[in-house]
This record gives structure tokens, sequence and C-alpha cells, in this order.
């Protein structure tokens, strides 16, 4: 097998194939049949079984997550009920625009049966009143439209503002836990694409769907007025066309979830190859990417085609079925207006009405793609929109408050009582342990990777629950803490160290909001970050994103610091970067460190030996076990894994 097959075989059904083929649908074909992928069998259906992940698969493997019975239906409803009355003057305008356009025809009729022979007795009043009627509908059916389309817009435009928002909002609410497996990736895709997908068939598709069921209604009942047998054939003709629909999508239906999962792997691969792009370089995959892209490519062109071949076989046959009815019709109508038990008139308007009924049936296929398409959209949202905070807040009547801390006072104490925690995928890491961190005590936790460190630090964070036991800050259970007391009390320093789009005074303002520009600048001088800020091109007013590059790693860490300064938690948490920073650089974030630290409980993720000498306590930690516990000076005199870690530590230096 070359690489190439390999590579699409790797990529026959990549995860989240379908949000990725909605990605690239979004962008719109013709009629915008975007990716079934969600019910094609294996991603919507499946995933329901793997419910809560027991005894089935993750659910979290497939694109859809489960969401509880009639929940997409639930949340149509929810997003429409509000603009109820707008719904409504919307459907009132299409009924009274499909009146005036299918008017028209019953006025030719009338014009040929009555108006032209009046004419030939000199009377010229109803050959005016027909041209007038259809000058009328004519001028009634654009105004009706219009009217549609500005009350149909607002509600669409409504609607979506309102998904995407609920989408953010619920997005961002929901547990890092949750973060972690559904990936940022897909929850773009459920807010652009999947929304865009719900807009295509709001803004466009229902509204062909209305005109042809309306259609199909009123000229039915038309014809069957102004002769039932002519209105007869009319009728016998839809259970072809009835036919035709429903095979055409049993067929577009596998045509399509190709395509979807072709084109999900077009981008899975674009996306991978961006953005390891450093990786790419520096190994030199371009040519074999450009190998395994261009036949993902092809691949998606092919599918591509048959899908647009099915449309065509869709339309061809429903021009057949038209044509046929109509020719039956004129060559029955001709016999019979010869016999004089038909009025030329009454023909005429029942061709005129067999074509306009058949006009829209070729875009009937489109909105059925488009339904479709929109359908596992909304389940896709419904599911996303089902899941709840792992880590929820706490009921307002089981809410407390952290006891004040007198000023001056050294932080807050740290307890884990009885705690054992494992991930959701995975096994336990941290076996049942106890542990206290006297209130101002700086706390070095070092150990091999892999070891549980950061799952410690994150437990104490609040961004999982422990799956037995109890942490608590000062005495209360993190559980029983408020977002906002809890964030009080507790702040997380990441290595990354992220900044946010906005100014540096912004980024550091993210630690207390209400602070004043001074407390912004005095906490970003106790940490030895005024200068450099002072120094970019609009000082503190710098636009982080705009002039990224200029902000060095060890920069953005003095920012992170500053940030946690002002924040001035009881309990601060830090994840301290690996990555080597020059000397001076790490003499500034040493120093930083320090001021940070003080006056509060530290817990340090340590991976320089500085930090472990300021430190007050180490933990040595080893497969999930704290394994050494005491004062620097006395782990190093020993002979246990840290005094090794350290003579290590040391010789690299000197090395
Ligand atoms: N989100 C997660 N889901 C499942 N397992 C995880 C998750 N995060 C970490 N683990 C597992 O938990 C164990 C401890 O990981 P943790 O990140 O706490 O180690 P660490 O000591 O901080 O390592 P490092 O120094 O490399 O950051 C590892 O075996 C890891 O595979």
């Amino acid at each position: 097998m070359t690489a190439q097959d390999q590579a699409l075989r790797e990529h026959e059904e990549p995860a989240g194939s379908g949000e990725a083929a909605r990605a690239a649908d979004g962008s719109g074909g013709a009629g915008g049949p975007a990716g079934r992928d969600g019910r094609d069998g294996r991603d919507g259906e499946d995933g329901r079984d793997g419910q809560g992940g027991q005894g089935g698969r993750d659910p979290f493997d497939r694109d859809a997550l489960p969401a509880p019975k009639g929940a997409t239906g639930a949340l149509l409803r929810s997003l429409l009920a509000p603009r109820r009355g707008r719904v409504a003057v919307a459907a009132l305008m299409l009924l009274l625009q499909q009146a005036a356009v299918q008017a028209g025809p019953l006025l030719v009729a009338y014009a040929i049966d009555r108006a032209v022979p009046a004419l030939r007795q000199g009377d010229h009043g109803p050959v005016v009143a027909v041209a007038a009627g259809y000058a009328l509908c004519a001028l009634g059916a654009g105004l009706f439209q219009y009217a549609f389309v500005a009350a149909s817009a607002r509600v669409n435009q409504d609607v979506l503002l309102d998904l995407r928002g609920r989408i953010f909002r619920h997005a961002q609410a929901l547990s890092v836990d949750f973060h972690e497996r559904y990936t940022s990736g897909r929850l773009i895709s459920r807010s652009t694409t999947d929304v865009e997908s719900l807009r295509e068939l709001l803004s466009e598709g229902l509204q062909e769907l209305v005109n042809v069921v309306l259609s199909f209604v009123s000229i039915s009942l038309i014809l069957l007025w102004l002769d039932l047998g002519i209105g007869a054939v009319a009728v016998a003709s839809f259970v072809p066309l009835y036919l035709l629909v429903r095979m055409y999508r049993r067929r577009a239906s596998a045509a399509f979830s190709a395509r979807s999962t072709a084109i999900a792997a077009v981008i899975v691969k674009f996306a991978e190859t961006m953005n390891g792009i450093r990786p790419v370089r520096a190994f030199r995959r371009e040519r074999s990417n450009d190998e395994v892209f261009g036949a993902l490519n092809r691949r998606h062109e092919r599918r591509n085609g048959d899908a647009i071949l099915e449309m065509a076989r869709y339309v061809v046959g429903s021009r057949l079925v038209a044509n046929t009815a109509v020719a039956g019709m004129v060559l029955w109508g001709a016999y019979r207006v010869a016999d004089g038990t038909l009025a030329l008139g009454v023909l005429a308007a029942a061709v005129l009405y067999m074509r306009r009924l058949y006009d829209p049936i070729d875009r009937l296929g489109m909105f059925l793609n488009a339904y479709e398409s929109a359908a596992a959209s909304l389940e896709k949202i419904a599911g996303l929109l089902a899941q709840r905070p792992t880590v929820p807040e706490p009921e307002p009547e089981a809410a407390r408050e952290l006891p004040p801390r007198p000023s001056g006072a050294p932080g807050r104490e740290v307890v884990f009582e009885g705690v054992s925690f494992a991930y959701r995928t995975g096994g336990e890491v941290l076996p049942r342990f106890d542990l206290t961190l006297p209130a101002g005590q700086t706390v070095a936790v070092v150990g091999s990777t892999g070891a549980g460190k950061s799952t410690l630090a994150k437990l104490l964070a609040r961004f999982y629950d422990p799956s037995e036991g109890r942490v608590l800050l000062d005495g209360v259970d993190l559980r029983e803490l408020p977002s906002p007391e809890l964030r009080r009390g507790v702040v997380m320093v990441t290595q990354e160290a992220f900044l946010f789009s906005g100014t540096v005074a912004e980024n550091i303002a993210i630690g207390r909001p209400d602070a004043t520009r001074e407390e912004v600048e005095r906490a970003a001088k106790a940490i030895g970050a005024h200068d450099f800020i002072a120094a970019l091109p609009d000082g503190y007013d710098t636009d982080v994103r705009k002039r990224g590059g200029r902000i060095s790693a060890g920069q953005r860490q003095l920012v992170a610091f500053a940030r946690a300064l002002l924040a001035d938690p009881g309990v601060l948490i830090l994840d301290e970067a690996t990555s080597s920073l020059d000397i001076p650089g790490e003499r500034a974030v040493q120093h930083a460190m320090d001021t940070v630290l003080h006056g509060r409980t530290a817990v340090v993720i340590a991976h320089r030996l500085s930090t472990v000498e300021i430190a007050d306590r180490v933990l040595v930690m080893e497969d999930g076990r704290i394994v050494e516990d005491g004062p620097p000076e006395r782990l190093i005199a020993g002979d246990g894994r840290f005094a090794g870690l350290h003579r290590a530590w040391r010789e690299s230096l000197v090395g």
C-alpha cells in the first residue's frame, strides 16, 4: 500500500468528519446540500447508542453528541416562539403573495372565454377589467413578496443571533473536561457552519417549500374546480412525482454522505497541516502532504460529481413527469374542446397552471437537501446544548462564601481530604490521598512527566471535581463556592500565559476588572514588567494581537504574573514554563515570581531548580502518589528521589 493509499484510508472516517463537511458545505454549493453527516447512520445514530459512554464507545468520538428525544424540535420551537407574531405575519404575506400569483391563469381563462367574445360584441369592459386585474395581481405579488422577505429576514436574523449566542454562552459555561474532549474546532463548526445551514433552510429552503406546497394545494383545487377531469389528471401526475422524490431522497442521501466524508477529509488534512506548520517545515513534509492533499481533493471532486449527477437525474425525471402530464392533458383536452365539453380558455389555464406547478419542482430537490442538512445541524447543536457542566455551580441555597481574610494574613489553608481522581476517559490518576497546605506556604511540586502534578493543581483550581473526597479552602468545600468567589480564592497561571485580544492594560486588568489604571501599572511595576510595557509603541494601550510578535514568551509570563498579582488570590497555582528563557529573562521571571508568590499560599509545578530552592516545602510525585514531602534542604540532604533529581539538575547546570 502506498503512503497515499494509507493516507486516504486514514482520512476515510476522520473524527469530526461531519463538522468539517459542514464547514465546507456551508460555503454553499448549489442548493447547499450540506453534509448529511450527522444522519448517515454512523455519526448520528451510533452517537446515541454510546450515551454516557457506558458500555459503548465514547459519545465524544462522534460529531453528534447524544441529545434527549425531541430536543431538536424543542430547540427550534424555543427559537421561534418568542417571534411568534412576526412568523405569523411572514406566513400571511406568503399566503397573500401566492393568492396574487395564482390568480393569473384564472384571469387568462376569463379573458379567453368571456372577455374576447365580449370584445367581439364591442364590449371593452371585461378586457379592461382583466388587464387591470392582472396588473393589480402582479403589483400585489411583488408587494407581498417584499413584505414577506422583510418579515422573514428579521425572524431569521434574530433566530441565528439567538442560537449563536446560546452556543457561545453554553460552551463557555461547560467544564474544562468537556472542552478537552469536544475540541474547539467542533465548537467553531457548530456556531458557524451549522448555524449557517439553518440560515439556508430558513431564508431560502422554507420559502421554497411553502411555495411548492401552497402551489400544489391551490392549483389542484383550482383545476378540480375548473374541470373535474382535467383536475384529476393533474392530481394523478403527483403519484409518479412522489415516487421520484422518494427515490431521489434515498439516493441523494448516500451521495451527499459520501461527499461530506470526502470534503471532511480535505478539511481535516488542511487544518492538521496548517496547525502543525512548524513540524511540517522542520521535517520537510511539504511534498508528501501535497500528494495526500491532492488525492483527497480529487476524491472529493469525484464524490461531488456523483452528488451533482443525482441532482441532474432528479431534475430530468421530474421534467419528464411534468411534460408527460401536460402532453396528456393537452391531447385529451383538445378532443374535449372539439367535442364542446371543455372551454378552450379552461384548457389554456390548466396548461398554464401545470407549467407553474412543475416549475418549482426542480427546486424542491434543493429544499430537501437543505432540510436534511439543517436537521442534522440542529441535532448536533441540540446535542451540544444538552451537555451539562461536570463541575456545576452550587445551588444558591448551598452556596457559601469564604471566611474573611484578615488583612496581612498570608493566604488560605488548603486541605485535600480523602481525595482520589480519575479522568472520565482513563483510569485512576491520583489514588486516594490526604494533604494539608498551611496558609502562606510555598509548595513546589516536582516529579517525572505524567506523574500527576498538573492534575493535582487542576483539582485545586476546580477545573475538575475529585472522584472521591473533598478539596477544602479555609474549611469550605470548593463545590460550595460560586465561581466569582472561587476565582477570588484560587487563581491558576498556566504555562502558556495566554493573552486575550485587547490592550496590555486590559490583559492585566482581567485579574480584577474594576482595577484603576494606577493599580494596573502598580502591579506591572511590582512584577518588573513596566519597563518593557512602557517601551511598546502605545505603552499600556498596545494591542497585544496586532503587535503580538513584539511580546516574547518571557514578557507574556510577566503580564500573566501582573494579572495574578492584581487578582490577589488567597491561593496561587503556577504551572511553571519549561521553555528555557535566557538568563536575564529567567532572572526577571524569577524576581516576578517571588513577588507574586509572596503573602499567599502557593503551589508551583516546578521545572527550575531556583524555584525549588525558594519553596518552603517540596512534594515529589510519582505515578499519582506523593512519595516525598518536606523542606527542600532536608530532602536534598537525604538520599531519596528528590536528592537524586537535585543532583542531576546541578550537574546539568554545570554542564
Ligand atoms: N485530560 C486528560 N484526560 C485523560 N487523562 C489525562 C488527562 N490529562 C492528563 N491525563 C493523564 O493523567 C496522568 C497525569 O497527568 P498530568 O498532566 O497530571 O502529569 P504531570 O505530572 O503534570 O506531567 P507533565 O510534567 O508532563 O505536565 C497522565 O498519565 C496523563 O496521561
